[in-house]
């Protein structure tokens, strides 16, 4: 079993630290923040993230996950060092590489022996090369060290489940002599290795995120004809989906993507196209996609209450997807914003986030927040909004009505019940 130190307790660092952990190695996970890591340390999981707390709790109970914020003392003990920090984007939009240069630049002076350093977190083409010439550069003998490349595809609320069995590992390297580390540290997973250089394993963690934008923006866009054309929206991604060159995953029409990253990727490849003179047309028409779809739910408002402005409007959903409580990019609260701007009287639930918005009424409980309001808008698939009591939610609205902007429920379950029902292309 090997040694293994982990930087950056995020989604991505937590859940690999934890994975390993339970599958016997010996994972020290760094973080800057003090207070995150006594939280980490004692057991207790920041994010929301399913089975993610009970087997990290586990893994510090039989001694093989820690936490700590001494990189120094964690990088000597280890071999194999992840780099899991995050890579936001800067306000043009590409990305911020302030924190991976940091740990960079603090682990570079610790190596004294051989290490792996692979780096996780998703940075733009040409990062891990140029990391490799930083530490050629600051004289970091090359027996010393090698550079992987291994950046994760989980899924937030599917976290675990998605590291343990993902459809690839990819590694990208510039030599041979880290592979068997990275097989031994990965023996417990059954998943096709590819193996390609360093540069190109960045090149498919972008491409495979831009790609699942382009499917989510290219439903949405049919989704707006279908509407106009009164075809069902969900008969079409159900019908080109059983075609086993195009795939049901990604189809589902609604209020666009959001999340850390798809949003962040799509922005940063963009610019990386842009400095290599590349228009990319196609990832820009996918992002002018994504952002016109809330005015077209504002329309859709409108058709049901004409004028928005000091109508009482509920939300249920305000994170970016169900099952997670990660609000970033959120196209909910893009569309609660809107919704603001548009004079309305907003009211907002979510089953697991109460964010403090202005002009903005939170609730905690479920039908408070749609007393006497004339509109209801599902703008997150939680099963709870699934699961809700019609007859309830008839009787406590003035104006029975609901917009599923995610194509989640029956309408006829609605319409049984006396409500209303829009949706998206249905
Ligand atoms: N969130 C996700 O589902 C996925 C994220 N990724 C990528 O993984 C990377 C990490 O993403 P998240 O886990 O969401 O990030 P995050 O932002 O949730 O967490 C990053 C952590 O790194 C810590 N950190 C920053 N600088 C540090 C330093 N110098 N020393 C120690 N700790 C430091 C921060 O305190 C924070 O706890 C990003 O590049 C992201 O694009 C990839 C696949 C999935
Ligand atoms: O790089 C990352 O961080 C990760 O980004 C996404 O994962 P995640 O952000 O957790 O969320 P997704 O499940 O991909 O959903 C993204 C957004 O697309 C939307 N979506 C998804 C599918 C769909 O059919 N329609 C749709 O609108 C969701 O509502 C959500 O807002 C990718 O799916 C992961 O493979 C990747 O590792």
């Amino acid at each position: 079993m090997m040694n293994v130190c982990v930087i950056g307790a995020g989604y991505v660092g937590l859940t690999t630290s934890t994975v390993l952990a339970n599958y016997g190695h010996h994972v020290t996970c760094v973080d800057q923040i003090e207070d995150k890591v006594n939280q980490l340390g004692r057991g207790e999981v920041p994010i929301y993230e399913p089975g993610l707390e009970e087997m990290l709790q586990k893994n510090i109970k039989s001694g093989h996950l820690t936490f700590t914020t001494n990189l120094k003392e964690a990088v000597k003990k280890s071999t194999l060092i992840f780099i899991a920090v995050g890579t936001p984007q800067d306000e043009s939009g590409k990305t911020d590489l302030r924190f991976f240069e940091n740990v960079t630049n603090e682990v570079i002076p610790l190596i004294d022996s051989y290490k792996v350093i692979i780096t996780k977190s998703t940075v733009p083409v040409g990062t891990n090369e140029e990391l490799y010439q930083k530490f050629m550069k600051k004289g970091v003998e090359k027996s010393h060290f090698d550079i992987v490349s291994n950046p994760e595809f989980l899924r937030e609320g599917t976290a675990i489940n998605d590291m343990l069995y993902p459809d690839k590992i990819v590694v990208g390297t510039k030599e041979q002599t880290p592979i068997p580390f990275i097989k031994k540290l990965y023996s417990f997973i059954e998943a096709p290795y590819i193996i390609t250089s360093l540069s190109g394993a960045e090149m498919i963690k972008y491409a495979s995120n831009a790609f699942l934008a382009l499917k989510v923006s290219f439903i949405n866009e049919l989704a707006k004809m279908a509407d106009r054309s009164k075809v069902d929206i969900t008969d079409v991604a159900y019908g080109i989906g059983l075609d086993p060159r195009i795939g049901h995953p990604f189809l589902q029409a609604g209020l666009g993507y959001g999340g850390s990253c798809l949003p962040k990727d799509l922005s940063s490849l963009e610019h990386q196209f842009l400095t290599k003179n590349i228009t990319p047309q196609i990832l820009q028409a996918a992002q002018k996609v994504n952002n016109s779809i809330i005015s077209e739910y504002i329309k859709k408002m409108k058709l049901e209450l004409i004028n928005l402005q000091h109508k009482k409007i509920t939300v249920w959903g305000a994170t970016f997807k169900p099952n997670t409580d990660d609000t970033r990019h959120s196209q909910a609260l893009k569309l609660v914003e809107k919704l603001v701007e548009e004079g309305a009287e907003v009211h907002l639930y979510d089953p697991m986030v109460t964010p403090s918005i202005e002009g903005v009424t939170t609730h905690t409980k479920l039908y408070d927040s749609i007393e006497d309001s004339e509109l209801l808008v599902i703008a997150t698939e939680w099963s709870q909004f699934v699961e809700a009591d019609w007859e309830r939610v008839k009787r406590t609205m003035t104006n029975q009505a609901v917009l599923d902007c995610r194509n989640c429920l029956e309408p006829s379950t609605l319409e049984e019940h006396g409500i209303r029902y829009r949706g998206v292309a249905r």
